[in-house]
Parts: C-alpha cells; structure tokens; sequence
C-alpha cells in the first residue's frame, strides 16, 4: 500500500484516529514499552493512567514521531505511520502539547501564536486563542519565559487549537499549576472535546482525568494492565485495584 499525506473522510471515521498497536520501545539497553496497543477513538478522549516512570511520556513520545519503536506499528487515521517524523505528522493533523510547556521562551507571546497559526490565518489564531484565554491578550508582546506557569501553559494548550489537529496529545497539563488554573484546563480540554478533536491524555489528577475521559488504559512499568471504560475505572473497587487508595 502506498502511505501518502491525504486520506479520505471516510478514512478519518472508520479507524481510531490514533492507535499504537504491539509498540515496544526503549532508551539504549533501558526497555521502557512492552506490547503497548492504545487505540483513541475519534472525537473521543482516551485516558493514559499510570505511576511515575510506567512510560506515559514515553508512550505519547512514540506516537508524536519523537521516540521510534523498536517493534509495533503506529497507525493515524488506520494509516501506518511508524518512523514518520515530528513535522510529518504534525501536518497530518496530529497535535503534541508536552510536559513542561512547549513554548518558545524566548519568542513573544504574539509571536509564538504566529508559530502556531496556519500560514493565512495568523490574524484569526491570534484572536481565538485570546478569546479562549483572554490573559494572553494582555500578554502578546511579553516573552513568554517571562510569563507564569499557568499562562505559559495556556500559550501552550493554545497550539491545540490553532493547528485545527484532528487527534491532540496532552502531557501533564496540569502539573504545578494552582487548582484554579486547572479548572481552567480542564475547561479548555472539554472545550477540544466538543469540538471533535480526539484526545489521549495524562494528568496527575487521575479521577479528573478519568471524569471527562471516555476509554482509559492503565500503565505499568511499561505494559497495558487495564483497557476498557473510564466511567467502570472510576468505580471503587477497580480504582482501588488499578490506581490505588488516596489518588486525587
Ligand atoms: N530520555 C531518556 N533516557 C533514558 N531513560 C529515560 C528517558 N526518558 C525516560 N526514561 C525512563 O523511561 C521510563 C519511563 O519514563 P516516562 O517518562 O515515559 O514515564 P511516565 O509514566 O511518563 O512517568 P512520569 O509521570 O514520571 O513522567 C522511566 O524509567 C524513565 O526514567
């Protein structure tokens, strides 16, 4: 078959709009990933639970193009796309909004909307992101390492948006933020959800992660343990089985 950058919209519905299927993966000798298969529905957000160092970051790293497999597929739209490159999937509408802010500390914050706004529609990706968080409209001509965290997580969840992706990853967006800036995106990530857009997300916050979550897979020390609902992860005794007691 040959792999090219257009699929129908027929294509687009009838396969997850992502999906690691048999991925394994490692940093040198360290095997981090065993057979992890995560299938994110379209439209939908797909949780990815787990302790520290299970592989979440990893996981969503493999699916980005950023780390490569050392076995297992990746698939977009049921398009193989396993070795593509960052950019590559970027312009097959695939979003990466990673831990730690992804945003070009050194650029404004107008600028770094530019960055983000397809080529045509700067004017309009300045306006929306603004509109979504009205404080980065106070902030355009200030840098954006000069911003607080939870502003510059906002300039980064922005990219969300303005690349109109089809399927979103979001790493930790909330992590070291004050709760009431976490309302604020989790706001913003049931916003992408009513819009259509697919999420596969990590938080700390697991129980709200799993409330606005439709599927959710459990991770641990690099494999699958759990795949199914996210509202009969929530129930007690599986919570305690799978997440553990005293989670937030
Ligand atoms: N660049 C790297 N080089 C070597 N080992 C790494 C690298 N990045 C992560 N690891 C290791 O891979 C394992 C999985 O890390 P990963 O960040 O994917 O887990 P995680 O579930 O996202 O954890 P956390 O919640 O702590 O971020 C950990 O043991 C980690 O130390």
């Amino acid at each position: 078959m040959t792999v090219t950058d257009t699929v129908s919209p027929s294509t687009e519905t009838a396969h997850p709009a992502l999906e690691l299927r048999g991925v394994s993966s490692a940093y040198g000798e360290t095997q981090v990933l065993r057979d992890v298969s995560i299938a994110v529905p379209p439209g939908s957000v797909t949780a990815l639970i787990g302790p520290n160092g299970a592989g979440k970051t990893t996981s969503l790293r493999v699916a980005s193009g950023l780390v490569k497999p050392t076995s297992g597929e990746v698939l977009l739209h049921g398009q193989p796309v396993t070795g593509w490159s960052p950019h590559r999937l970027a312009g097959r509408g695939l979003c990466h909004v990673p831990e730690g802010r992804g945003v070009y500390r050194n650029l404004t914050v107008e600028e770094n909307l530019t960055m983000m706004s397809p080529p045509g529609s700067v004017a309009e990706g300045i306006e929306k992101a603004t509109a979504t968080f009205p404080i980065l409209g106070d902030r355009l001509k200030q840098k954006a390492g000069t911003l607080s965290g939870g502003e510059q997580q906002m300039l980064s969840l922005s990219a969300a948006y303005l690349r109109k992706p089809t399927i979103v990853l979001v790493d930790e967006p909330s992590l070291g933020l004050a709760p009431i800036i976490v309302d604020l995106v989790f706001d913003f990530l049931k916003t992408l959800k009513a819009e259509g857009i697919a999420l596969l997300l990590v938080d700390q916050y697991a129980l709200r992660t799993l409330s606005i979550a439709d599927t959710a897979y459990v991770l641990r020390r690099g494999q699958i343990a759990y795949t199914g609902s996210a509202q009969e992860l929530l129930q007690g005794d599986m919570f305690e089985q799978y997440i553990g007691e005293g989670v937030s």
